[in-house]
């Protein structure tokens, strides 16, 4: 690919290099500023060939099926999203891939073949990096920054939550949930000690999030799509950038604070003693330096309590505007184990879920129509061929995978047609993949898939979420529990006094939320 960071370099260091080789025909300050037109002159060049003409004249990829996205000024800072996407892949039925364009209209490819989708992601996954799509969206807080968390969910807040006829935002109120969940994994214990409590850290991680999506995001996708480097963008003394990087500084404080007192601990007669959590169970392996186990702790922290309460806040949504089956869900979870706070309550095992296929399929629906990794990237490190397209794909091509859109498409999901039997499952009807509808599970273990990644709310292959089981019996624990103590109720959402349940509004940032989501929660008692 053609190097705009040279040319621009050349266009305007050539006439300084020109006045020195000469003897300085001409003064400093003509000199100058004609490398500073030049230098404007020769970028304006590079943006226009980078973002129009290459694109429509020498990429190796201008033959490809291309989405037809609306004019270009109104969606030059914008990356489309995982919806936009699922609506790409019906417009084009017949391709394999369809190439898109996203921010400064770059070029992208959207994978919409099981085969080239396997490769990607499975088969060749070492081949494909993460694309820097996704590292600059969560570098404010995984990795070389960081995050964390929580606050025991105290009483008050319980109670407004539950306890009265008023409506709840109920992603707000699960986030402490699982922070206080993720946090007593890592760290075997919910006290922050001298740190302040736990809803002080949440905040911090609330903070450090927050510019992870919206305005900031896409002017810092932008901006690196433009030049390599992130360096200078995060010295843009921005507010929001300010405040982020406060709140890493304490986030990861929190943190180190936590690692140094467990090391201090960490004797041959303390190890007896310690309890059974993951930061004790990673020093005591003595494989990671400290600065491997600070990323992994806001790493952890801020990926465990962010997607379980996104994906939880879904499932109450769903369930909150079909009574019937949250009153299916009720009466399942009764019936199958007894309240937690009972004496000789059975702890909740794996084989819990095998026993409650209606938890189970409401799950399971949950993150196939609303998967938060709606879109994920990942970007040629060598020319490939695409086995599915038999497509060439040239060095630092950036491929789309939308689980969005796969999870809803009728090519990867049966349903919608109508029923040609009662006595094999095969044969029974599926409701259509555009729909919310348990029974697709109840009928089919596999729900109606058609292939393999047809459903990959936690990814596949090498780089899928490494926390899938412990994610998923998190979610089930909270929604089993929730459920059987409260009745939801839709009650409002997005910035609209009363809008429609349907017109819930999603946000579509790192994660696929639900915008403001607000439900009145009300006791259910006899259990
Ligand atoms: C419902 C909950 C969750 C969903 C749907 C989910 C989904 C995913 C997906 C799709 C990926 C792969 C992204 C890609 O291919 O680019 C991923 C990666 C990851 N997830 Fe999760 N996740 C969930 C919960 C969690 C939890 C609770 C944790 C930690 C406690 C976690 C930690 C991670 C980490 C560390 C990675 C990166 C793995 C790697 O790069 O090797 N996830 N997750």
């Amino acid at each position: 690919m053609f190097d705009y960071v040279s040319f621009i370099l050349s266009a305007t260091f050539t006439p300084i290099l020109v006045n020195i080789a000469f003897h300085q025909p001409y003064s400093w300050f003509q000199t100058i500023s004609l490398a500073g037109v030049l230098a404007v002159i020769s970028s304006i060049c590079a943006l226009i060939d980078a973002m129009f003409l290459r694109l429509f004249f020498s990429s190796d990829l201008h033959n490809l099926p291309t989405a037809i996205q609306g004019p270009v000024w109104k969606r030059l800072f914008r990356e489309p999203t995982g919806d936009r996407l699922s609506q790409f892949m019906p417009e084009a039925p017949t391709s394999q891939i369809i190439r898109y364009f996203g921010v400064l209209n770059s070029e992208r490819l959207l994978l919409t073949d099981p085969k080239d989708i396997k490769q990607v992601m499975d088969s060749q996954a070492y081949e494909f990096g993460r694309s820097y799509l996704i590292r600059r969206l969560l570098s404010p807080i995984l990795g070389k920054n960081s995050l964390v968390v929580s606050d025991a969910h105290k009483g008050s807040a319980e109670q407004q939550a539950y306890g009265s006829e008023d409506s709840v935002e109920i992603l707000k109120w699960l986030e402490k949930t699982t922070f206080q969940i993720v946090f007593t994994a890592f760290f075997g214990t919910t006290s922050t000690n001298e740190q302040g409590p736990l809803e002080d850290l949440l905040q911090e991680f609330r903070e450090a999030f927050s510019i992870s999506s919206g305005l900031y995001a896409q002017a810092e996708m932008a901006w690196e799509t433009i030049l390599p480097s992130h360096l200078f963008f995060g010295l843009i003394p921005l507010d929001d950038i300010r405040k982020t990087r406060k709140s890493m500084q304490i986030i990861r404080a929190f943190c180190q604070s936590q690692i140094t007192l467990r090391k201090s601990k960490n004797t041959p007669e303390s190890r007896m003693l310690l309890d059974k959590n993951i930061l004790d169970t990673v020093i005591r392996s003595e494989n990671l330096s400290d600065e491997e186990i600070l990323e992994m702790c806001t790493t952890f922290l801020a990926t465990g309590y962010k997607t379980v309460s996104i994906a939880v806040a879904w499932a109450i949504y769903h369930l909150s505007i079909r009574p019937g089956v949250q009153a299916l869900l009720r009466a399942e979870v009764r019936k199958s184990f007894p309240a937690p706070d009972r004496a000789g309550t059975p702890s909740f095992r794996p084989d819990t879920l095998q026993r409650m296929p209606i938890l189970t399929a409401v799950f399971n629906e949950t993150l196939r129509f609303s998967p938060l990794v709606h879109l994920t990237y990942r970007e040629a490190r060598t020319d490939m061929i695409l086995p599915g397209s038999n497509q060439v794909i040239p060095e630092g091509t950036i491929l789309a995978i939308s689980p969005w859109a796969i999870q809803r498409s009728p090519v990867y999901w049966r349903g919608g047609e109508p029923s040609i039997g009662f006595s094999s499952t095969s044969h029974t009807a599926c409701p259509s993949p555009l729909t919310w509808d348990i029974s697709r599970w109840l009928s089919d273990k596999k729900g109606g898939a058609r292939m393999q990644c047809s459903f990959m709310p936690f990814g596949r292959g090498p780089r899928c979420c490494i926390a899938e089981d412990f994610a998923r019996d998190e979610m089930a624990v909270l929604l089993a529990v929730l459920v059987a103590r409260f009745d939801f109720s839709f009650r409002s959402s997005g910035r609209d006094s009363n809008p429609k349940p349907e017109d819930l509004r999603t946000s579509f940032g790192v994660a696929a939320k639900p915008v403001r989501l607000m439900v009145r929660a009300q006791p259910v008692f006899g259990w």
